[in-house]
């Protein structure tokens, strides 16, 4: 396991109540586009993307000696254990330098949300939940050709099952708080990002 980040300093490496670390919550089922609109969120209001899937596939590449385990996971569907996750998202939060993350594909059990409550101490701004149906999700995943192990209809489907199992009822624990804000995913990429760019206009800090 990596080294866990000093706990009494901020995942900025700042004491807290130094300077407002933002973390926007990036929710969906698989396929529902949150790595697209991440990519322009990033764009447009200057914020840092993080892709747990993206983390943890380049944690397999990077031969850790939790690349097995993580890599066997993934072809299941599986959640990976919140401990290796929330490292590799603390440690690419120091990295960046920045403020403001998209946290994307996390938390999606009620383990990850309340191990990185716990180990963090930071409370999501909001949650972006795209919105889509199964069967469209099915269609992209089936051509979304980056080579990934888990883009085969067994794995899809288990993906699915988990996604409604263990990851719709965080969004459900956030719903219940007032924090969610839910995008109709199933319109074309550019009318998506016009829903997107709605809610993140209060972050709007980069100069044209
Ligand atoms: N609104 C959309 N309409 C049609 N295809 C989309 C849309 N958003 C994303 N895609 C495509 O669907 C696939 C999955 O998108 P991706 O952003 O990787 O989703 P996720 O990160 O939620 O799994 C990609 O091939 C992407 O180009
Ligand atoms: N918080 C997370 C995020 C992803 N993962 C694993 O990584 C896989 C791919 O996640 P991803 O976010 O890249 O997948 P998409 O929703 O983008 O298709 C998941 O199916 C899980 O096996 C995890 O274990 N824990
Ligand atoms: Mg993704």
């Amino acid at each position: 396991m990596g080294t866990m980040v000093d706990s009494t300093k901020d995942v900025n490496g700042s004491f807290p109540g130094d300077n407002k670390i933002i973390v926007v919550f990036v929710l969906g089922g698989p396929g529902s586009g949150k790595g697209t609109q991440c990519t322009r969120i990033v764009e447009n209001f200057g914020f840092t993307h993080l892709s747990a899937g993206d983390l943890l596939r380049a944690e397999i590449k990077s031969g850790s000696e939790n690349g097995t385990m993580i890599s066997n996971m993934i072809k299941e569907g599986k959640i990976v254990p919140s401990e290796v996750t929330i490292n590799l998202l603390q440690k690419a939060m120091l990295e960046s330098g920045n403020d403001k993350f998209l946290i994307d594909g996390f938390p999606r059990n009620e383990e990850n949300r309340a191990a990185f409550e716990n180990v963090t101490k930071i409370e999501p701004e909001f949650v972006l939940f795209f919105d889509c149906p199964e069967e469209e999700m099915e269609q992209r995943l089936l051509s979304r050709n980056q080579g990934r192990d888990d883009d085969n209809i067994e794995t899809i489907r288990k993906r699915f099952r988990v996604f409604v199992e263990s990851s719709l009822p965080v969004v459900e624990y956030y719903d219940m708080k007032g924090k969610v804000r839910k995008v109709d995913a199933l319109k074309p990429i550019d009318e998506v990002f016009e829903s997107v760019k709605a809610i993140f206009a209060p972050f709007h800090t980069k100069v044209e």
